[in-house]
Parts: structure tokens; C-alpha cells; sequence
């Protein structure tokens, strides 16, 4: 039996003063996948957040979590997910520990499995040594690994992560990560994560949906991704021969998964959709022309993501 997404947002839209901060949304993430949502600034991460939390409603469209409708029902989904935003509060008089038990008795946890659960989480995320310190005294990163185990807390089905990286060190950040990674496989937890750092994203998530202006741009794995969003030209060839007559030019642009040739001074450059450089090399030679060099550079999705949005408006390809 194939089983049903943990979170499906169908069709899903969500207007502020008649503009669309989410723009009709569909995506599902499959239970014990770590989905990447990917996209800069005021894209409309949090605000897809928030509508999974039941905490905002949607102007249009359905949104569940664990097969619950979020907007009818947001307690019943608040009991199955666990989230995390960007800088969640703990009383700083009180301890790492103190806190994660305060949380336990906010959801009714009897105490003697609270006080299991919090020594048990508190190991996991490294914080066993620091356990009994006050949370004011704690760095961002002990902070944010607080907040996992404090979402974990109550054992949920899902985690949803709001940019849980900013502002920990490059060192904090891998460990966090990694940490997720391993909450996920051990728990099997599904982890929903939103970020606008592809390298941390592509570092542990199985999916990515790019997001720009409230749309889903491009959704998958690593490789597809870079396919979806810059087709014509992830290789870039780049060819020094002579002489460069029209009909050389004409047979280069005339190779399959070509698609744009550009003449500099003594150089050609070719944009290209898969790596044909012994095409192009073989062609240069048969037709009596003398091959000097050739350099080919496979754009990395980092790459891609950057130009993409540095030279580029969203339009809503894919
Ligand atoms: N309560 C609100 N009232 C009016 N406009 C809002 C509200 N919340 C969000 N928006 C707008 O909706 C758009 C999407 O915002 P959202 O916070 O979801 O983006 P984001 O991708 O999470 O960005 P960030 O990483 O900056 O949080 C933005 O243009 C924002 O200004």
C-alpha cells in the first residue's frame, strides 16, 4: 500500500492586501524525509509554515499534516508537530533541564517520564554537561540544540525547522545538522526545513522545493534540480581554435544539447545542456581547423541557485 504524504499542501494560497505571499502551492513530503524549502527573503517559507501549524489560514486551498486539516483542526496538529522557529524563547533563570520539564508539564507528560525523556534528549544533543546551567548563560547554538530537544519533547510525528541555522558558527551549524540527520534516522522522524543557504540544505535534505515570490519554482533531489532551473545551460564549454570560419560555427551550434554559441575574439563559448566537449573537439578537427584548448565547467547547484537569483526575475518556469 503506498502510504499518504505527512504533509500535503494542495493547491494553497494565501493573500496579504491583495498580494500573493504563497501563490497557489502544491507539494507533499513523505514520512521520514528531510524536505529542504529553499528560497531567499520574504519568498514565503514562514508564512507556508505558519499555515501547516494551523496558526494561519489559508486564503485558498487545503493544507494537512498527518492527514489532519490544519486549519480546522490546529490543536490536533499541534500535538503531532514539533516546531522550531528562528529564536524560540526559554526562561533564561531556569536550566537547560528545568525548561525542557516546564514544556513537558505544558503537555501533560507525567513527570517520571518527562524527567527520562528530558535526560534522554539532552544527551542526544549534547547538552548532558550543560544540562544544569541557566539557559540565559547558553550560546545560539546551545540554544538552538535546547530547542530541538525541546520540540522533541513531546514525541512528535513531525519537525518543522524555521531557519535553525542563523547565526550559529560554521562548526555549530555541521553539528546541528548532522544532528538532524540523525534524529531522522533513528526517530524516523519527518523534518520540514527551511532555510536560504543551499549548502546546508543540500548537506542533509532529501528534497528541495525552491521558493521565490510565494511560487515553488523547482521541486526534487540535487541533480534534478539544477536540470529543472538552468536547462540550457549547465555546461559551460569554453574553446580556443583556429581560424573560426562560419561553417566551423554553424556545425558547432548544429551539435545535439547545444544551445547557444557565443564568439569572443579567437574563443568560442558554448552553453550546453550535457557535456559534449569531444563532440566539439572532433568537429573543430574535421573541419581542418587547428584545436588549442578546450575547459569545461559543470555548474554546481550553488552556482546555479546564486545566478539564479542574482540575474534573474522568479517568472514561474521550470
Ligand atoms: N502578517 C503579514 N501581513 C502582511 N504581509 C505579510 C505578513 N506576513 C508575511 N507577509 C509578506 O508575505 C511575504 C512572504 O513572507 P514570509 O515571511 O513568508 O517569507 P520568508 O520566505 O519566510 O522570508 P524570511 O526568510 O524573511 O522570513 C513577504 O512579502 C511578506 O512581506
Amino acid at each position: 500500500m503506498v502510504s499518504r504524504p505527512i504533509i500535503e499542501l494542495d493547491d494553497v494560497s494565501k493573500k496579504y492586501d491583495e498580494q500573493y505571499a504563497v501563490d497557489h502551492l502544491t507539494l507533499s513530503v513523505k514520512k521520514g524525509e528531510i524536505f529542504g524549502l529553499l528560497g531567499p527573503n520574504g519568498a514565503g517559507k514562514t508564512t507556508t509554515i505558519l499555515m501547516l501549524l494551523g496558526l494561519s489560514e489559508p486564503t485558498s486551498g487545503k493544507v494537512r499534516v498527518s492527514g489532519i486539516d490544519s486549519t480546522r483542526n490546529p490543536i490536533e496538529v499541534k500535538r503531532k508537530v514539533g516546531y522550531l522557529p528562528d529564536d524560540l524563547g526559554f526562561y533564561q533563570h531556569m536550566t537547560g533541564y528545568e525548561n525542557l520539564m516546564y514544556t513537558a508539564e505544558l503537555n501533560g507528560i507525567p513527570t517520571k517520564v518527562a524527567k527520562e525523556r528530558a535526560t534522554e534528549l539532552l544527551k542526544k544533543v549534547n547538552l548532558l554537561d550543560s544540562a544544569n546551567k541557566k539557559t540565559g548563560k547558553y550560546s545560539r547554538g546551545m540554544r538552538q540544540r535546547l530547542g530541538l530537544a525541546d520540540v522533541l519533547m513531546k514525541n512528535p510525528e513531525v519537525i518543522i525547522l524555521d531557519e535553525p541555522t542563523l547565526g550559529i558558527d560554521p562548526e555549530g551549524v555541521r553539528e546541528f545538522l548532522q544532528l538532524i540527520r540523525q534524529l531522522n534516522q533513528e526517530e524516523h522522524i519527518t523534518v520540514l526545513l527551511s532555510s536560504h543557504h543551499l549548502h546546508q540544505v543540500q548537506q542533509i535534505c532529501d528534497r528541495v522545493g525552491i521558493f521565490v515570490k510565494g511560487k515553488l519554482i523547482a521541486e526534487g533531489n540535487m541533480e534534478s534540480l539544477g536540470k529543472q532551473l538552468f536547462l540550457e545551460d549547465t555546461y559551460h564549454i569554453h574553446v580556443s581554435a583556429s581560424p573560426l570560419s562560419d561553417d566551423l560555427l554553424q556545425k558547432l551550434k548544429a551539435i545535439p544539447n547545444v544551445n547557444k554559441v557565443e564568439i569572443e575574439r579567437s574563443t568560442v563559448n558554448l552553453y550546453c545542456q550535457e557535456d559534449v566537449s569531444a563532440t566539439i573537439s572532433k568537429v573543430i578537427v574535421e573541419s581542418g581547423s587547428s584545436l588549442y584548448g578546450i575547459q569545461k565547467k559543470n555548474y554546481g547547484l550553488d552556482e546555479i541557485y546564486h545566478r539564479y537569483f542574482e540575474g534573474r526575475e522568479a517568472d514561474g518556469r521550470k
